[in-house]
């Protein structure tokens, strides 16, 4: 077993310990593994990717969101980051996919959002208008954790990732160390917040938490069975 790469201060553990048993999922879904082994159909990899494009527009928007929220303005610079990272880091990973799949910011632009994928940003959002601080940072964090967390123990699992694997890009950006300072410092905020709040707010957080990791299993989910609203 390798070091941790990061801090998890407590708050962040009792968040991972409520939503252990949705944690665990996403590792076990059959996306995340045929996605390891390569064996991912490409039509399930670009509708993912797509609906994924999308996502990150939302992420960016509830990182915004919260950054007007923070008194500190360290904290709403980190905020603002995040938000711009989110856009411009993974936009270049979007950008590579679609090259190489035949989709553009055209297409992406005019698709439908699946149900999974709605309910999932609107509960961000959400979070990050109408919750406290500390519920806000709650509903965000999974969306990195979970990816790093999958990312640094596919990495594990597989030993190297091999340059003709189809989906190299995707499992070395997520599994890059680089982010794990990025951890820290998302970590340590949602600490910081939980310390400042009563705990009728840091429970509501936990929550916010926890159903975060179960849209994140819902997000495999939607691109496996390319989902379509029932109506
Ligand atoms: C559904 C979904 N969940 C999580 C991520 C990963 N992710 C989104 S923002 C961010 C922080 C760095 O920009 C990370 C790691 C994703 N792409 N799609």
């Amino acid at each position: 077993m390798s070091a941790p790469a990061f801090e998890v201060p407590p708050f962040a553990k009792r968040c991972l310990e409520a939503a252990r048993a949705q944690w665990g999922a996403s590792f076990e879904h059959p996306f995340v593994l045929a996605l390891a082994e390569g064996t991912l159909d490409a039509e399930k990899f670009r509708f993912y990717q797509m609906q994924d494009a999308r996502y990150l527009e939302a992420f960016a928007d509830a990182a915004s969101l919260i950054s007007t929220r923070c008194v500190s303005p360290v904290d709403k610079l980190w905020f603002v980051d995040a938000a711009r990272m989110a856009l411009v880091v993974e936009g270049e990973l979007h950008a590579g996919y679609g090259e190489k799949l035949g989709y553009g910011p055209e297409e992406i632009a005019a698709m439908e959002l699946t149900p999974n994928n709605r309910a999932y940003q609107d509960h961000m959002i959400s979070a990050a208008t109408r919750g406290t601080l500390v519920e806000a940072v709650g509903a965000l964090t999974p969306c990195p954790w979970l990816y790093i967390a999958l990312g640094q123990h596919l990495l594990e699992r597989l030993g190297t990732i091999e340059d003709d694997h189809p989906y190299a890009d995707w499992l070395r950006m997520y599994s890059d160390p680089g982010f794990n300072e990025y951890m820290n410092e998302i970590l340590g905020r949602l600490q910081r917040f939980a310390d400042a709040a009563d705990e009728a707010a840091r429970e509501r957080a936990v929550q916010a938490f926890v159903t975060s990791v179960r849209y994140e299993w819902m997000f495999w989910q939607q691109a496996w069975e390319h989902q379509q609203w029932p109506v």
